[in-house]
């Protein structure tokens, strides 16, 4: 060990400063105790800098192109589409910049006595090292190192057309051709947007699972809508890549559900498999703490104590649910209980709600179908709207889609939604709004609906599921009292 090496002492150490380690150092500030936050990587946060809000942004040039598309349909000709690549990533790159900025600030702000750079690993329960010149010795600590894309070794071997979805936040211009490999929500949201913004892009899943849906019938709609608008092919998996002789492209080889190799050429592969937790490579092995299969700790989810130790753990670390709200809400309260330890406190944990900015978008509420298909198996009862008809959404041409909601006989209770829907952000907050405050079934119905609206969609997928807690399940005839297309 290095001689000159540094002694340092703090209530609570935090390791990482993304949304979690942001969000918990502030939490344990607020006690008044001596805190420290360690970064290994640039300051800025994964969701800003090249998560959640480039992403969003790239799709929201993506859906500029595709109302130029959709809008001769209305009788409306805006003349022939044009995109310019270099000008779409560069207003991506400058927005994501504004908004690094807006964290960057944040972070300036924080004391430098509570801020070091470098890479932490555990060396003991309470003792941490910081690359080579520092040791940390903590009360208690925060494990806020959030998660990395998955790329196989053999696919890295491909070269650095390879690329995860870091990479596409770095681009100048659009390439002329993208495989995409997985169909979760990240592999869906870039997919469906560059194949907006006219790169030709083929997306590959070994599976028909369709971003965090479970629900067998909406996943069947999500499959058949998303794939008719650009080529998705399920079933269908990775068998070989390898870099093309000049270096510019990969060639892919994949393998249908028959068997039938094909191998076929783009310019980028984008690794969109998963993203794994930052677990490995810190020390947790000396931290005397139980992990599970995968290395991650064990811990409380309502407080996010692992054990019974002074370890506390949040954000996508903690390989619960990968959402910027999750991370804030576990920072906050690992922050916290980090300070009072050893009196921890349980936190508010939310209604699960995850939105995947495709169109249609998809958005889950509460308990997932295949949770109650276990957690409630036969006590359940579900209703259902397809948007093909609904009112507003055919008006503005989005009539695409299927919304389930599921609620429990004899307490009539809702207990969540899956759905491929036009707006389904708005109708998540909805449902979500409603199962946190726990409402019945017919509560929901006595709530006011405007018309005409997507939410009378709802309303009738409520009234199905109403009548389906009353009778057990029942055809439901078309609805007469029902306004013009609800
Ligand atoms: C393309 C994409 C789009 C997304 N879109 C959305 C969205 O629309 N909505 C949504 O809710 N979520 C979205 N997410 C997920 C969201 O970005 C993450 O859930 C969230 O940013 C996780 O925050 P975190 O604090 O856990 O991790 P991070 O922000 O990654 O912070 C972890 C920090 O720890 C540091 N670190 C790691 N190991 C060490 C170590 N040993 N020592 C010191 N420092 C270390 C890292 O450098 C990093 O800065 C998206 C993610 C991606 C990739
Ligand atoms: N809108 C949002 O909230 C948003 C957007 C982007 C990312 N995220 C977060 O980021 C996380 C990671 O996203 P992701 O899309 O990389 O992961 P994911 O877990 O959502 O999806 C990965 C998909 O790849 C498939 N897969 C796994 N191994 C494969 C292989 N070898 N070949 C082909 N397919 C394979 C899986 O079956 C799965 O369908 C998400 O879980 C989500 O929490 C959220």
């Amino acid at each position: 060990m290095n001689n000159d090496i540094k002694t340092i002492q703090v209530d609570v150490a935090v390791i990482g400063s993304g949304t979690a380690g942001l969000t918990a150092h502030k939490a344990a500030r607020q006690h008044g105790k001596r805190v420290l936050m360690m970064e290994s990587g640039p300051y800025g946060t994964t969701c800003a800098r090249v998560g959640c809000m480039p992403s969003k942004l790239l799709i929201a040039a993506a859906e500029a192109a595709h109302a130029v598309t959709a809008a001769p349909a209305f009788g409306v000709h805006a003349g022939p589409l044009r995109i310019d690549g270099q000008q779409v990533m560069a207003r991506v790159r400058s927005e994501r910049d504004r908004f690094v900025g807006f964290v960057l600030e944040g972070v300036d702000a924080i004391p430098a006595e509570e801020k070091l750079r470098g890479h932490v690993r555990f060396i003991a329960p309470g003792k941490l090292q910081v690359d080579e010149h520092t040791i940390v010795e903590a009360a208690s600590v925060v494990i806020a190192t959030g998660s990395s894309p998955i790329v196989p070794p053999e696919w890295q071997a491909a070269g650095e057309r390879v690329i995860t979805s870091d990479a596409v936040f770095a681009w100048t211009d659009l390439p002329r051709s993208l495989a995409v490999v997985g169909a979760g929500v990240i592999g869906l949201e870039l997919g469906q947007a560059l194949a907006r913004l006219g790169v030709r892009v083929t997306l590959f899943a070994r599976g028909a699972k369709v971003a965090q849906l479970t629900d067998p019938l909406v996943l069947a709609e999500a499959g058949k809508v998303l794939a008719g608008e650009f080529d998705i092919r399920f079933q269908t998996s990775v068998a070989h890549l390898a870099k093309t002789d000049d270096g510019t492209g990969v060639l892919l080889t994949s393998r249908d559900g028959e068997g039938q190799e094909k191998t076929e050429q783009f310019e980028y592969v984008l690794a969109a498999i998963g993203r794994s937790p930052n677990v490995k490579g810190i020390g947790l092995e000396t931290a005397q703490i139980e992990l599970d299969r995968h290395g991650v700790p064990l811990y409380d989810k309502h407080t996010m104590q692992c054990g019974k130790s002074a370890i506390f753990i949040a954000g996508d670390a903690s390989d619960e649910l990968p959402l910027l709200p999750e991370a804030a809400d576990q920072g906050r309260i690992a922050g916290d209980n980090a300070a009072r330890f050893p009196e921890v406190l349980p936190g508010l944990r939310r209604t699960p709600l995850g939105v995947a900015f495709t169109e249609p978008q998809i958005a889950t509420v509460g308990a997932t179908y295949q949770q109650l298909c276990i957690s409630h198996a036969g006590r359940f009862a579900v209703g259902a709207v397809s948007f093909g008809n609904q009112g507003r959404s055919r008006v503005m041409l989005q009539n695409k889609g299927m919304l389930r909601v599921y609620a429990e006989f004899g307490s009539q209770r809702f207990l969540g939604a899956e759905m491929i829907a036009p707006r389904a952000e708005h109708l998540g907050h909805l449902l979500a709004w409603a199962c946190q405050a726990q409402l019945t079934v017919h509560a929901m119905l006595d709530m006011p609906f405007y018309h005409p609206v997507i939410e009378e969609g709802v309303r009738t997928a409520l009234r199905e599921l109403a009548l389906h807690l009353q009778k057990g399940p029942v055809d439901v005839p078309d609805c007469a009292d029902c306004t013009p297309g609800a």
